[in-house]
């Protein structure tokens, strides 16, 4: 099972790498394998994303010079499942044909870098590309920059959403299978198969991180509402709102993306109007009472969910993307009836998809509201909405980076 999981980890690093794609947009890669397979590949080329600097400067004392990407790879993820404690010798030896495969010239080197590697030498913390780096520190200082370093490098722990109707005695055998209640009220494991847990195979719960299952509550009661999803899918949110009582449209542009709300509505059994169309093409026959506008964006604050994001993403992705958020919050606040309320926000932690886009829907008339939220901290309140850092909570775990503003129209 290891060798097929090794390969296809080696094949979607060099997805990332070589040829830009996401972990995500790589199924094909993993296609052929079992499910265990599958998340042994996913979470070694993960581990190896999310730990590449370090594992470069434990292997770097030991080159004479770089090798070619895809052997450097093999020595990453060589040295990763050393670090893990996975056996020396099968390391070793699946490393060495590995590197064969790609050109035998490297074997030799492969295997006495690997059998000399200190996996203790594997320590500090992985830095953000330079850009993103500078930009944060700019934004938030160099402290937080680090506390968010800090926990991009951990594999992520599952945070799910209960239903509102949730019992006391859901949440014990919840609790029971490892979960803890964080201060907003979604529960977290720190791992393990959800689909195994008490209550999934009903509906009773979702996968959603603590910080973005606050942007619904930011609407406040929308009980009986009609309220538009606007750029929806998967359905987190979706889920949320139809779970609260609200009418809900869910437009959302990806057709695959929409298949997973779909599913997501089944297994639950909460319902939704569905929308698959381009929102900058597409007008509602009547205004909606509340809009929830999850716009696209550099998604900068799920790095620790997305560990191929810094590899894929670009400082001038950024300027693109503030743009279309712009587009589709002007496009929105059309749609919204007089006195509604709009909650825009992006799981960005870069001001231009967040608080300028609050500011400037303020500048356009908008009043920003503060709703009151359990769990939040009011120093994390800014001047029209909710900063959420990825180092808040950081001993829980911490948290996906969201921004979120509440806009009265
Ligand atoms: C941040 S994700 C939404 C996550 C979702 N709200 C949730 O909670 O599960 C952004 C979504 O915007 C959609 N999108 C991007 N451009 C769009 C457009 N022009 N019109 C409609 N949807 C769009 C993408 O397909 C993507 O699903």
């Amino acid at each position: 099972m290891a060798d097929r999981a090794r390969a296809a980890a080696l094949a979607l690093l060099a997805g990332v790498m070589e040829a830009g794609e996401s972990l995500a947009d790589q199924a094909p890669v993993l296609e052929a394998l079992s499910a265990p397979e599958r998340a042994r590949a996913q979470r070694l080329a993960s581990g190896v994303l999310r730990q590449m600097g370090q594992l470069d400067r434990a292997l770097l004392p030991l080159l004479k010079k770089a090798p070619p990407l895809p052997v450097c790879n093999v020595l990453r993820l060589g040295l990763l499942e050393l670090v893990t404690g996975e056996a020396p010798h099968g390391v070793v030896h699946e490393a060495v044909e590995a590197a064969k495969k790609i050109n035998p010239a490297f074997a030799g080197m492969v295997n006495a870098v690997l059998r000399r590697v200190d996996p203790k030498a594997v320590k500090g913390d992985q830095r953000l590309p330079d850009w993103l780096r500078e930009a944060l520190t700019t934004s938030y200082g160099r402290r937080a920059v680090e506390g968010m370093e800090r926990v991009f490098a951990k594999t992520p722990p599952i945070d799910l959403t209960l239903r509102a109707d949730a019992t006391e005695a859901e949440i014990a055998s919840l609790a029971a299978a490892g979960a803890v209640v964080l201060p907003n009220g979604s529960l977290r494991m720190a791992s393990g198969q959800v689909s195994t847990l008490p209550g999934f195979a009903e509906g009773r719960f979702w996968v959603q991180d603590a910080a973005a299952a606050m942007a619904v509550k930011m609407l406040g009661d929308v009980r009986g509402l009609r309220v538009l999803d606007l750029c929806a899918a998967p359905g987190g949110k979706t889920m949320q709102l139809a779970d609260l009582g609200a009418e809900v449209t869910a437009l959302d542009i990806s057709e695959p993306r929409l298949t997973r709300l779909r599913e997501n509505l089944a297994r639950t059994g909460l319902k939704a109007e569905i929308v698959v169309t381009d929102a900058l093409h597409w007008t509602p026959e009547a205004p909606f009472d509340a809009i929830l506008l999850d716009a696209p964006c550099s998604a900068t604050g799920t790095i620790r969910r997305h560990p191929d994001l810094p590899y894929l993403r670009q400082e001038r992705d950024v300027g693109e993307l503030a743009a279309l958020q712009t587009r589709l919050a002007d496009r929105a606040r059309g749609w919204l009836k007089k006195g509604g309320r709009m909650v825009f926000c992006t799981c960005s932690l870069l001001p231009e998809e967040g608080e300028a886009q609050a500011e400037r829907l303020s500048d356009l008339g908008m009043r920003a509201v503060k709703p009151a939220l359990p769990g939040v901290d009011p120093a994390w309140w800014g001047a029209h909405g909710l900063r959420l850092r990825p180092d808040y909570w950081e001993k829980q775990g911490g948290m996906d980076g969201f921004y979120m503003a509440a806009l009265q129209g």
